[in-house]
């Protein structure tokens, strides 16, 4: 991290929005990536995540790709709260506001609750990547790191980096969730490009003997799903996904509408800790959620 970043996002400092005038008060860092630098920033009582962006143009696309997926009926509609400009040692620095998700990382989760809630995962992720598809985008850089899992197996998707619009060329990739790197397809933003990186982050998910390691120095020519193959063998629940996932490695879903019913009679009556009889309290905690999230819109505006 250089400097002015260290300076910029030191707790306790202020962040004032060039153009719209917006003060937002730091409390800590998130986290830092390849794109940007992610603080946990605070405005009266609401506390949302603010991303600065390292090159403004990559950094513009991304707040573009947001606005576009966030312009339908959706559960994107408020996430993205601001953007602006900010001046850190006369230097003018892109960033944008967005809600803060609390969470933990897929893999934390799944590892302290069970694997059995990746079918609940899996639906709910499933249904925020029909959301970017029915808007005419797919996601692109889907992989663990750009999700956070909340309470119920709700999932958020965080880093908008890799969104790319229907038929153009994958903009941002992660090499072993591409399905370039294991010969099974081309580069082109399609829902079915999304679909093969929800299989590999099943499996990635599940792969108990770290296989995925040693993906990575395979040689081209070696990358097969025979490799792949191997992983659903050994774990039983990835056994028990095989049918969707043979479909999702070939592309064989041409929609994520198609690929989330599938999902669903295949999952449906297998046993999770989130099977409905221990839920009458969750629709509860549900609606209580949307009115605290409601409540903090209506007193940030
Ligand atoms: N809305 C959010 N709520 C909570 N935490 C967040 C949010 N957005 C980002 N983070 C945290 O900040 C980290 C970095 O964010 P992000 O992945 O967007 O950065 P990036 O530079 O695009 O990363 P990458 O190198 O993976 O492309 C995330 O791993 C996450 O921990």
């Amino acid at each position: 991290m250089t400097t002015w970043y260290k300076e910029a996002f030191r707790p306790g400092s202020e962040i004032k929005g060039k153009w719209n005038g917006r003060v937002y008060v730091v409390e800590r860092l998130l986290g830092a990536g390849s794109n940007g630098i992610v603080a946990l920033v605070r405005k009266g009582t609401a506390r949302f995540a603010l991303k600065a962006g390292y090159e403004t143009v990559d950094h513009q696309s991304e707040i573009n790709s947001l606005l576009a997926i966030s312009q339908k009926e959706n559960s994107f509609k408020h996430f993205l709260i601001d953007a602006d400009d900010m001046v850190v040692q006369g230097k003018g620095i892109s960033f944008y506001v967005m809600r803060y998700i609390e969470g933990k990382s897929l893999t934390d989760f799944v590892h302290k609750r069970g694997q059995d809630w990746l079918y609940v995962i899996g639906s709910n992720l499933l249904r925020k990547l029909s959301e970017i598809h029915r808007s005419g985008f797919v996601f692109g850089d889907l992989k663990a790191e750009n999700m956070i899992v909340s309470n119920y197996g709700d999932v958020d998707l965080i880093d908008f980096g890799g969104v790319t619009p229907k038929g153009r060329a994958i903009k941002q990739l992660t090499e072993v969730y591409d399905r370039g790197f294991w010969n099974m397809g081309e580069r082109i933003a399609e829902e079915s490009y999304d679909i093969f990186s929800f299989a590999i982050l099943l499996l990635k998910t599940l792969d108990h003997r770290k296989r995925f390691a040693g993906f990575m120095k395979t040689l081209p020519q070696n990358r097969d799903l025979a490799q792949l193959q191997v992983i659903m063998q050994e774990n039983p629940i990835a056994a028990q996904l095989a049918p969707f996932i043979h479909k999702a490695l070939r592309s064989e879903f041409a929609t994520s509408e198609e690929a989330l019913v599938f999902w669903k009679g295949l999952v449906a009556g297998k046993k999770t800790a989130t099977s409905p009889l221990k839920m009458p309290w969750l629709k509860l905690c549900f609606a209580a959620s949307i009115f605290i999230f409601g409540a903090t819109i209506y007193m940030f505006w």
